[in-house]
């Protein structure tokens, strides 16, 4: 188990004057009984207005003192808990950066949010408080009782019986909560997960006419997190009637003796208020005990989660020096290379892409088609290295896709994802993506190219027009065009459209393969589609079959060899299309 301990380097300091200054406070809360004992005994019996006025400033000197003790102990605490938290929060994120798809696909996104958002404030939480009362509480406990028997051992028996009676209901009630407060962590997950596939899929939803039945599948999961959370704090509710009810009685035998000791002259009236007060103290020292407990409880269940997250090793490492030119193996006109491919996701049972080989030569326009499911994506994904190919190798300019730092493979190819994906704040702000120092001009430029520059200027602030959390405020077709534009911002050298270009008119997309050929000299394009229309003029066409190759070779060539390739044709297009196309 990873220690994650060490993320409370820096703040050794804090962590130190934190417990000590709670121990100053709770050492001044116990002399308290002491001089409340002696304002009965002395000031009350005998009359005296000036010595209980004294004793009183005396606890209103130690009141004060335990409460600069108490806000020091807190500052320190916290700033060691939210040093912790963010030092956590930050090596967490780092690490889920670090995984690959394969690993996001199986650890799930919506638990890795719960994570390093719920579990990351529980264990800062949980090192609060603990750093707060794990010495405070035993030490008020303990120290009531010690009290106790330097004001009267034969009374402090009733204290050394009913503390660990109280201490045994709490150990109880913590021990049958704390697998309940486990579940409801686990519960929050699944929460988090309707909320983020409900709000993201909100359009559809809607259309579907889904809200009731969405929202009856949420309360239903709502519902039982609250049935779990109520039956924890069914439980939990024990806790302060079953304590206070034994701390009473307690309280009434202490009375009943101490009043026969006071009777006999072994006790005063003083020291049998300060031995209530001491059972008082140890009581809700319990309580705040078993809340530390609880707490640090579910921190360390937390702990177990975030655990469990940095045991997942990223399947994909890159170097990190950067590959020289002179390393290349293959021919220099080689952009990408598939040399037998194989690949098969995690826990699938068959492979998505089997034996794929192919050549894309530098400034070739290479499409990618083939039915719904067929690989498409899966083929493309290889190429930037989102996954490693099972089988086989990839190569990207003469060299192996898993030679080059990550940085160095991803500044060469540029893909546009099947669902565009934009980020809230300005055209600009999103074209800088791909290359942070981007001109206006070379922004410009690429919208052009995207067949975008004529709607960012409609919109009228230009390059500054805002965009909206996952560009809301466009269509479908702007937002694919922006999406186009932001990758041909860096001016890669492999360019991915994978299946890009979906949500646009035939005139547009015609438009847009026109403009990137004339546009981008030297670019490899990639086009992922399902319309022949827009792979037919491409310089070499992979038609995939269920992961096969079905056929690779220009339009005029497939339609003559392959039949899948002649199949989606003719699904597409006239007989008299296809025999002239
Ligand atoms: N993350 C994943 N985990 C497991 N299997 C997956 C994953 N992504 C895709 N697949 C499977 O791999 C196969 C190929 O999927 P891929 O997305 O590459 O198809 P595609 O040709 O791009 O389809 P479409 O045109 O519908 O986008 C499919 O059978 C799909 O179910």
């Amino acid at each position: 188990m990873k220690n994650l301990l060490k993320y409370m380097k820096g703040y050794v300091k804090e962590s130190i004057i934190a417990p000590l200054f709670k121990m100053l406070e709770a050492s001044f809360e116990l002399i308290v009984p002491v001089v409340t004992a002696r304002v009965v005994d002395v000031g009350i019996k005998n009359a005296d207005k000036s010595y209980i006025w004294r004793q009183c400033i005396v606890l209103v000197i130690l009141g004060i003192i335990g409460l600069l003790c108490a806000i020091t102990a807190q500052y320190f605490a916290a700033k060691a808990a939210f040093g912790f938290g963010t030092n956590l929060r930050a090596d967490l994120y780092k690490h889920i950066n670090s995984l690959s798809y394969t690993e996001l696909d199986t650890v799930g996104t919506p638990t890795l949010v719960t994570r390093i958002t719920s579990d990351v404030n529980q264990m800062q939480t949980g090192v609060n408080l603990f750093l707060r009362l794990f010495l405070r509480s035993p030490f008020i406990v303990i120290g009531s009782v010690i009290m106790a028997m330097t004001i009267s051992l034969k009374l402090s028996v009733i204290f050394l019986i009913s503390v660990p009676m109280i201490g045994l209901v709490i150990f109880l009630i913590v021990k049958f909560t704390m697998p309940i407060y486990k579940k409801v962590q686990n519960m929050l997950d699944r929460v988090v997960l309707l909320t983020r596939e409900n709000y993201e899929g909100a359009r559809v939803v809607r259309a579907f006419r889904r809200q009731e039945s969405e929202k009856e599948e949420f309360a239903r999961t709502n519902d039982h997190l609250k049935k779990t959370q109520f039956k924890a704090g069914r439980i939990s509710a024990l806790m302060n009637p079953a304590t206070y009810a034994l701390a009473n009685l307690a309280i009434i035998v202490i009375l009943l003796a101490g009043g026969r000791q006071v009777d006999t002259g072994n006790l005063t009236q003083g020291e049998v208020i300060a031995l209530v007060n001491y059972m008082n103290q140890a009581l809700l020292a319990l309580i705040v005990l078993a809340n530390l407990v609880i707490t640090v409880s579910r921190a360390w269940a937390s702990a177990i989660r975030i655990n469990e997250v940095f045991a997942v090793e990223p399947s994909m490492t890159a170097p990190e020096k950067r590959m020289e030119d002179s390393k290349k193996c293959c021919e220099p006109e080689d952009a990408v290379v598939f040399d037998h491919v194989t690949f098969t996701f995690a826990k699938a049972q068959a492979p998505s892409l089997s034996d794929i080989h192919f050549t894309a030569k530098k400034g070739q326009t290479i499409g990618v088609i083939g039915g719904t499911g067929s690989g498409k994506s899966t083929l493309v994904n290889l190429i930037p290295r989102f996954y490693d190919a099972t089988k086989g190798r990839v190569l990207v300019d003469g060299v192996l896709v898993g030679e080059y730092p990550f940085e160095q493979l991803r500044g060469k190819t540029g893909i546009v994802p099947q669902r565009s994906v934009l980020f809230r704040g300005t055209i600009r702000e999103n074209m800088q993506w791909g290359k942070a120092d981007a001109t206006d001009d070379e922004i410009w430029k690429a919208l052009t190219i995207a067949q975008a520059a004529d709607f960012v200027r409609e919109k009228g602030n230009g390059l500054d027009e805002p965009v909206a959390t996952r560009g809301g405020n466009f269509s479908g077709g702007q937002r694919q065009r922006l999406c186009i534009a932001r990758a041909l911002v860096k001016d890669p050298k492999v360019l991915i459209l994978d299946d890009s270009s979906s949500a646009l008119d035939f005139a547009t997309d015609a438009a847009l393969r026109s403009a990137i050929k004339k546009g981008t000299e030297g670019m490899t394009t990639f086009i992922v589609s399902q319309r022949a229309a827009t792979v037919k003029g491409s310089d070499l066409i992979l038609v995939l079959d269920d992961g096969k190759m079905a056929g690779i070779g220009t339009h005029e060539e497939l339609l003559k060899d392959c039949e899948v390739y002649r199949e989606i044709c003719e699904s597409q297009f006239s007989k008299e299309e296809v025999t002239g196309l």
